[in-house]
């Protein structure tokens, strides 16, 4: 499927793919960035996109920098809107208790994973079917192993 990209930082690659088969296609830091302990930050990728009718571009953090840096995205996944024209920005926050983190513009910071989407028509009814789990959740099923 083709996506439209407009660069807005011709100094940037367009979004790729590492692997055949990846979902996520990274992103990048348009700018430095330095993070302290518990700091958040909205970071420009330098792109903006126009998703067919249908498609969301959702934002999820890497699992590399969040494994080796605490580094994390705050609204997790998120939300590029097919009719959005503006930049996407990454919500970035380091969750270390204790290192900053440091990021270069180029750094890959984020991935974007394009997915088909269905829209719902809410259609307010006075009570809800049955179902196996009812309104069991937040933990219902405990933490064991279950036969
Ligand atoms: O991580 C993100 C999340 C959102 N956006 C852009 C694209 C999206 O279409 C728009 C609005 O996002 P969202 O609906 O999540 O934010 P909102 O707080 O509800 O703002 P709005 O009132 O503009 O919908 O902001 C990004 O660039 N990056
Ligand atoms: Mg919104």
């Amino acid at each position: 499927m083709d996506v439209a990209v407009v660069r807005l930082d011709p100094g940037l690659p367009v979004p790729a793919y590492a692997h055949p088969g990846d979902a996520g296609a990274d992103l990048h830091t348009a700018v430095d960035i330095e993070l302290a302990p518990g700091e958040r930050a909205l970071v420009p990728t330098g792109l903006s996109i126009a998703l067919p009718d249908g498609y969301v571009a959702l934002v999820h953090p890497r699992s590399g920098l969040a494994a080796r840096h605490g580094l994390s995205i705050v609204n997790t996944p998120g939300t590029v809107d097919a009719g959005y024209r503006g930049e996407i920005k990454v919500m970035l926050i380091n969750h270390d208790p204790v290192e900053p983190v440091t990021l270069r513009r180029g750094d890959r910071i984020a991935q974007l994973v394009i997915q088909r989407f269905e829209r719902a028509r809410f259609v307010e009814v006075g009570v809800l079917p049955e179902s196996v789990r009812g309104a069991g959740g937040y933990g219902s099923t405990g933490t064991g192993s279950r036969a």
